[in-house]
């Protein structure tokens, strides 16, 4: 049962490194946070202390015992050193998941739990990279990780039920929610529905059927607006069973069933168009703009969460 002494490493100081280590230490743990670029640890020195102030505003008190220090080390094992758990958040490839992984392995004391943070990629397949596969979990963060309150929980094939309890325990212990997510899909339960819902975005503005500011003010203020207060379940019930049965009848046929990445996608990552990270995506962003952006992001979350959450309104 994890409490407020458990230390906890991060591997992975990118998008979601910060908010990540800045959740925990708010929960009360040490976090020893650890990243190959010595540019992304800056940047992380930095984020760290603002996402810290986005849980301000959310009003994430630390226990009794205070809030856990931060620490950034160099190396691997300097970062894993007494860490009762690893959160790993590299780059989403295989390939690299693994380095990380077989570089982890002899440095890990014993009993210690790791958890990846992956989009999707099946923790089974990341069981194989690791000597002690019933420690590996996944613990999916969705982005940004200091406000949204979600974590899906995930067992690989090997992974002892002890190891899916200590981390919905922590969810719970930092006052969030876990979800269990009950097979090891690609993609687990939420990028499954994002990216059925990406891939159809993308294929209406392709084929010119929508723009883009179009597409983003009818699903923010018609389902996005709505599915935050009603889930998909619930909202069936609500529209009716049968306008489901007949609408679907003729339109899940129509619907994007792609297999490969749009070439609108394709051709943006190949110009090294990434979004906020690399100024432009599929809008340009001067380094106001992305400031600005973010800050938004964060008031309207932090407001929406507290009405949601019934504390404002
Ligand atoms: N970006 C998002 O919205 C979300 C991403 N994720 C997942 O979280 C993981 C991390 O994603 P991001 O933070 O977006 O990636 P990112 O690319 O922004 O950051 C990854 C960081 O890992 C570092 N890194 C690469 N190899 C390393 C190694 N061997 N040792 C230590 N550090 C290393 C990189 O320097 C980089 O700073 C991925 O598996 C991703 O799919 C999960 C939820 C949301
Ligand atoms: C585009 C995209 N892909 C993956 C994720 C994730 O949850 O892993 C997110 C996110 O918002 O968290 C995302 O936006």
């Amino acid at each position: 049962m994890p409490d407020g002494t458990l230390t906890v490493a991060v591997i992975g100081l990118g998008t979601m490194g910060p908010g990540i280590i800045a959740t925990l230490a708010r929960g009360g743990m040490p976090v020893r946070a650890h990243d190959l670029s010595p540019a992304a640890v800056e940047r992380a020195r930095a984020a760290v202390p603002q996402a810290a102030a986005v849980l301000d505003r959310l009003g994430v008190a630390p226990p009794t015992t205070g809030e856990g220090a931060v620490s950034f080390h160099d190396d691997l094992a300097g970062a894993v050193a007494g860490a009762g758990l690893v959160i790993e958040n590299v780059p989403e490839k295989v390939e690299v998941k693994a380095a990380v992984y077989r570089a982890l392995d002899p440095l890990l004391p014993a009993g210690t739990i790791v958890a990846s943070d992956t989009s999707g990629i099946p923790i089974t397949t990341l069981q194989g990279f690791l000597s002690h596969p019933e420690r590996l979990v996944g613990m999916h963060w969705s982005n940004p990780p200091h406000i949204i309150p979600m974590i899906e929980v995930i067992a690989g094939e090997k992974t002892a039920p002890a190891t899916v309890a200590f981390i919905t325990d922590l969810v719970r212990s930092l006052k969030l929610l876990p979800v269990v997510v009950k097979k090891d899909v690609p993609g687990f339960v939420e990028n499954r529905i994002l990216y059925a819902l990406l891939r159809e975005a993308i294929d209406l503005v392709d084929q010119g059927v929508i723009d883009e500011e179009g597409l983003d003010t009818c699903v923010s203020w018609g389902i996005g607006y709505k599915l935050s207060v009603v889930g998909p379940m619930r909202l069936l019930d609500m529209a009716g069973l049968d306008i489901y049965q007949s609408v679907a009848g003729f339109l899940n046929a129509d619907l994007s069933a792609r297999r490969d990445v749009a070439g609108y996608v394709t051709e943006r990552t190949r110009a090294g168009k990434l979004g906020i990270k690399s100024g432009e995506g599929i809008f340009p962003y001067t380094p106001d703009q992305i400031a600005a952006l973010q800050a938004e992001r964060a008031r309207r979350l932090v407001a929406v969460r507290r009405i949601l959450e019934g504390r404002d309104g």
